[in-house]
C-alpha cells in the first residue's frame, strides 16, 4: 500500500525555497532513512507530510490525502521531534492518557513498560524535562502511537550513548512486533544503518537518490595506489573524492563495470565505501576534505 506519494513538491519561505523538486512515494512496512546536511531540508519535509505546514507548489498525498490539517493524516500519523510540547497543566502520565484517547492503536502497556524502563516520574511536566529526558519521552510517546505512519526527525538528538542505543532496538523490536511506515531523520546514518531499508537523501532541497541500503553500499568503492597510476586508471571514471594518505593516493569513485578491473593491478588496493560516507560525499560540495583548508 503507498503511504507518502510526492510529485514535485514545493515549500517556499518568502523568497527562499526550502524544497525545491521533492518526488518520492514510500510504501508500506518499510524502515526509510531521510538523510541530508543540515539545512538540506529534511524538517521541512516532515512537517508537510504530518501537516504542519502547508506546501507551495506540488503534490503531496498520506494516506491518498492532502496532509495539511486532515485529520485521517493526524489520526494516523506522527511526527516524533524536539519540537514536541504539551499543555503545562498536563503531567508525562496526563499526556500519556490522553495519547490513548486520540490514537486508535494506542499501546499502554507498551507505553507504561518504557516508562518504567527508562526511570521516568510520571508527576513531571514535559517542559521541566532535561533534552535527553525530553527526547526519550517523545520517542515513547511515537511508539506507542502505533501510527502507521511514524517519523522521527532527529529523535536522538540530546540521549546518551546508552539511551540511543536502547532506543535503536525498541524501534527495531518494536517494528518487527508491528511493521508501519517509519521514516528517521538523523546525521547518525552510521549508528542507525543496520535498522534502515532504504535510504532517501536529499539535498538543497531536491531528491539526489531514493535507493535500497544494499544499493547505496554498492554505489561507490576506495580505490588506494600510487598517485600516477591511480590517476591514469581512473582517467573518465567520476571521482566523488581525493585524499593522499602516506604517500598513497586514495580516490573514491563511483563503481562501474570497470572499476572492478582495478583491482587486478597488484600496485592497487579496493575497499568497500560505507552507506553514510556515500551519502555525505555525494553531497559535498568538495571533491577535498577539511584537510585541504590547512595546506
Ligand atoms: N520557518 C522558516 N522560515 C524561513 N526559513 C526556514 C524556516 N524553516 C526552515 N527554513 C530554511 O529552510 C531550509 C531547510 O531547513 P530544514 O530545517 O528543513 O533543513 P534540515 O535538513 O532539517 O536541516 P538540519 O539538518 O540542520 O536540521 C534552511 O535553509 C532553513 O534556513
Amino acid at each position: 500500500m503507498r503511504v507518502i506519494d510526492c510529485k514535485r513538491l514545493k515549500k517556499r519561505y518568502k523568497r527562499m525555497y526550502a524544497l525545491e523538486d521533492i518526488t518520492f512515494q514510500l510504501n508500506d512496512q518499510k524502515i526509510t532513512g531521510l538523510i541530508g546536511r543540515n539545512g538540506a531540508g529534511k524538517t521541512t519535509l516532515l512537517k508537510i507530510l504530518a501537516g504542519f505546514i502547508k506546501e507551495s507548489a506540488g503534490e503531496v498525498k498520506v494516506f491518498s490525502n492532502k496532509p495539511f490539517n486532515n485529520l485521517c493524516v493526524s489520526a494516523n500519523s506522527i511526527l516524533v521531534d524536539d519540537q514536541m510540547s504539551f499543555p503545562d497543566s498536563l503531567t508525562l502520565a496526563d499526556i500519556l492518557e490522553v495519547g490513548s484517547s486520540f490514537y486508535a492503536k494506542w499501546d499502554s502497556e507498551l507505553a507504561s513498560r518504557l516508562f518504567n524502563y527508562f526511570n521516568l516520574d510520571s508527576k513531571q511536566k514535559h517542559s521541566k524535562l532535561s533534552k535527553g529526558t525530553q527526547a526519550t519521552f517523545n520517542m515513547i510517546f511515537g511508539l506507542a502511537t502505533r501510527c502507521q505512519l511514524t517519523m522521527f526527525d532527529e529523535p536522538t538528538n540530546g540521549m546518551d550513548e546508552a539511551v540511543r542505543s536502547d532506543f535503536y532496538r525498541a524501534l527495531l523490536k518494536e517494528y518487527i512486533a508491528y511493521p508501519r511506515s517509519i521514516l528517521l531523520s538523523s546525521h547518525h546514518l552510521a549508528e542507525m544503518e543496520h535498522l534502515l531499508e532504504d535510504i532517501l537523501l536529499i539535498d538543497k532541497g531536491k531528491v539526489v537518490f531514493h535507493k535500497s541500503l544494499d544499493e547505496v553500499k554498492e554505489y561507490a568503492v576506495a580505490i588506494q595506489g600510487p598517485t600516477d597510476l591511480v590517476v591514469k586508471l581512473t582517467d573518465q571514471m567520476e571521482i566523488l573524492h581525493t585524499r593522499e594518505l602516506d604517500g598513497l593516493q586514495k580516490y573514491i569513485i563511483v563503481k562501474n563495470e570497470n572499476s572492478l578491473e582495478l583491482g587486478r593491478n597488484g600496485e592497487i588496493t579496493i575497499q568497500p565505501v560505507s552507506a553514510s560516507e556515500v551519502c555525505m560525499l555525494v553531497t559535498s560540495e568538495q571533491k577535498g576534505g577539511i584537510d585541504d583548508v590547512f595546506k
